[in-house]
């Protein structure tokens, strides 16, 4: 299907839902009309709670507070300053603002560096006991406990409030919809999935984060201005905890992931929930409360996926996925003029690493580490288990994983830059597991990697992927270009390390970073890996640190190999100097490692002089 068919089937069935909406009205009693207009706006922040909790992975309790900085808004300027036009305006300026102000603090304390996604649920959690107080405590401005009522609003009908808030929601519904479908929805499907991997791929995983959140934020708002307006009334409820907790719930029932689900979700259990809790107050609660545990146990994924699922199974639609359906996208190699890749800026070295150390409290992993690395050059770094050898890979990657020293890439300090800027500064790093994105395809996950050089798109999903030919050549080689549609799940655990080998390799790096590329892999796989890091280093240029413990390998492949032994650099030489060094012999003999100087005469083992 073209992007122009699929955007154009995507608008005809929001055309539909907007038919639906109108009708509505006519068909639904005057009631029923009523409690829908509020269960249509409540739908449009639970589908905030799905794009941050289904597509982003953040679970949040707070997104009730957007809501009411809208509602509140209404009520604080309709009440005190009279309706008008200008103030309706206002109103809206401002509950838009103070929501905009309320997620950027928010989303910088829950999202900047370092913060896990335990820690930014519980901000979330805090956030709207802490608006429902400031609520209370506001005295006859604010209405305390109960509220603003009885303020001057729209003169609109019931069916024109109704029409409003199903638009509304449609709108949104519709335009979240092309947004997680496009290129640049997927970006927050990966920093869900692994957003240790996004960073490394040079993508601002926090940013994003709090650009999503502020986007859901005024989505509320919205919702609750219209609330207000339609329902001349609010209350601190609307800040509240127990409703942030109902909109997870709704998005849970209904199916996280699905923007649909936790729509039908919202707009269902509230309505029966304005139906039945009048009379059964208690009981109802406890209905929603059994259905929800029922439905996280028996079906994970919420109730919509599942509905779905009846009449596919019934009528033999699942099919099984074949082996390597048609790629839909088309692979092109970058011309040499259009490659970004950080160019070495003089002579001097691609690396350059001094006196770093790494100490985790009393115990010194890295001590006074200094080395040179340049273009073209492949340099080993091996030694023994617990050597520091990862730990020297991450300080280069990560400017603040070090406790000293300096590391220079490219004629550029790192200082403490995080690891998307290292990207920047040409790193690529591939990580000891094979490190990718499960459940997205092969050309997904180099889409992602390529995200950094070519913005994706908001609403259309690209059908060419152009990248360097570095990448291009480990997919030709590995034949992993003939799987672009395989979800990197199914993939062996060979192909995973060469398609983790290509997404660094399309960030254009000009070094690399190899934490045992060929681990696990086969004779065949490894013959392949290290014609590909010869000819990247001696036809691309690029400097290659490598670590390895495959010793033989690395004889066959490094340009310098460099042996660390308990934090420390013992040797930095030549193949041949390090075969030959007893020093290197008597780090391996006292390792119980097999070594790399294995051929060269039997090891003695005695201590490591100090
Ligand atoms: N976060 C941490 N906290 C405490 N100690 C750590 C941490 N990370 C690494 N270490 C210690 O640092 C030492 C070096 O670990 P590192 O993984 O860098 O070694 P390595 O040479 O890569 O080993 P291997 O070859 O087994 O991968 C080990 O003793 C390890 O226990």
């Amino acid at each position: 299907m073209t992007e122009a068919r699929r955007l154009s089937l995507i608008l005809a069935v929001a055309l539909l839902a907007l038919g639906a909406i109108f009708a509505g009205p006519y068909v639904l009693d005057t009631y029923s009309v009523n409690v829908l207009t509020r269960s249509l706006l409540y739908a449009a922040v639970a589908l905030t709670v799905d794009l941050l909790w289904g597509y982003l992975g953040i679970l949040t309790f707070g997104q009730s507070v957007f809501f009411a900085c809208g509602a509140y808004a209404a009520g604080l300027v309709f009440t005190h300053m009279d309706f008008s036009e200008g103030n309706a305006v206002l109103a809206l300026a401002l509950g838009v603002g103070g929501a905009l102000l309320v997620a950027a603090i928010v989303g910088w304390l829950a999202f900047w560096h370092g913060a896990s996604a335990l820690y930014a649920s519980v901000i979330t959690l805090v956030l709207p006991i802490v608006a429902t107080q400031l609520l209370y405590s506001g005295g006859t401005f604010t209405g305390s406990s109960s509220g603003l009522s009885g303020f001057m609003s729209f003169d609109l009908s019931m069916e024109a409030w109704f029409w409003l808030a199903g638009s509304f929601l449609v709108a949104v519904t519709t335009l979240a919809y092309i947004v997680v479908q496009s290129d640049a929805g997927r970006l927050l499907v990966a920093v869900r999935e692994n957003e240790q991997r996004c960073k490394y791929l040079g993508l601002d995983t926090s940013r994003l984060k709090i650009l999503v959140y502020l986007a859901c934020a005024v989505i509320g708002a919205i919702a609750g201005y219209i609330y207000a307006g339609y329902a001349m009334v609010v209350a601190p409820e609307l800040a509240g905890f127990v409703f942030g907790t109902e909109l997870v719930i709704w998005t849970a029932l209904g199916g996280r992931g699905t923007l649909l689900g936790p729509v039908f979700g919202a707009l269902i259990v509230d309505y029966e929930s304005a139906q039945l809790a009048g009379d059964y107050p208690f009981v109802w609660q406890l209905i929603i409360g059994t259905l929800f545990v029922l439905v996280i146990i028996a079906f994970p994924r919420g109730l919509l996926p599942v509905l779905f699922d009846i009449p596919r199974k019934a009528l033999g639609l699942v099919r099984k996925r074949p082996a390597a359906p048609p790629a839909s996208v088309t692979l092109s190699t970058l011309d040499a003029a259009e490659t970004q890749g950080e160019e070495v800026g003089d002579d001097g070295p691609a690396l350059a690493v001094h006196g770093v150390a790494r100490r985790f409290g009393s115990l010194n992993v890295l001590e006074a580490i200094d080395f040179e690395a340049r273009a073209g050059e492949l340099v080993s770094l091996v030694g023994p288990n617990g050597a520091g050898k990862t730990t020297l890979m991450r300080c280069i990657a990560d400017g603040a994983e070090r406790s000293a020293g300096t590391i220079v890439i490219n004629g550029h300090d790192i200082g403490r830059k995080p690891p998307e800027a290292c990207v920047a500064l040409g790193v690529g790093r591939k990580f000891q597991m094979a490190n990718v994105f499960e459940t997205l395809t092969v050309a997904q996950c180099l889409q992602i990697a390529r995200a950094r050089h070519a913005r994706p798109s908001l609403w259309r999903r690209a059908r060419e992927l152009p990248l360097p030919e570095a990448a291009m050549h480990v997919l030709a080689t590995t034949g992993l270009d003939r799987q672009l549609s395989t979800p990197a799940h199914l993939l062996s655990h060979g192909m995973k390390q060469a398609l983790e080998l290509s997404m660094v390799l399309a960030l254009e790096p000009r070094v690399l970073l190899l934490d045992e590329p060929t681990a696990g892999l086969t004779k065949t796989e490894r013959m392949q890996i290290g014609a590909i890091l010869i000819d990247l280093t001696k036809k691309q240029g690029l400097c290659v640190l490598l670590v390895e413990h495959d010793l033989d390998f690395v004889r066959e492949i490094s340009s310098r190999v460099i042996v660390l032994h308990q934090g420390r650099i013992v040797l930095d030489g030549s193949v041949e100097e390090v075969v030959a060094s007893e020093l290197v012999k008597q780090v391996y003999a006292g390792s119980g490692h097999a070594g790399i100087a294995h051929e060269s005469g039997p090891s003695t083992a005695q201590e490591m002089p100090a």
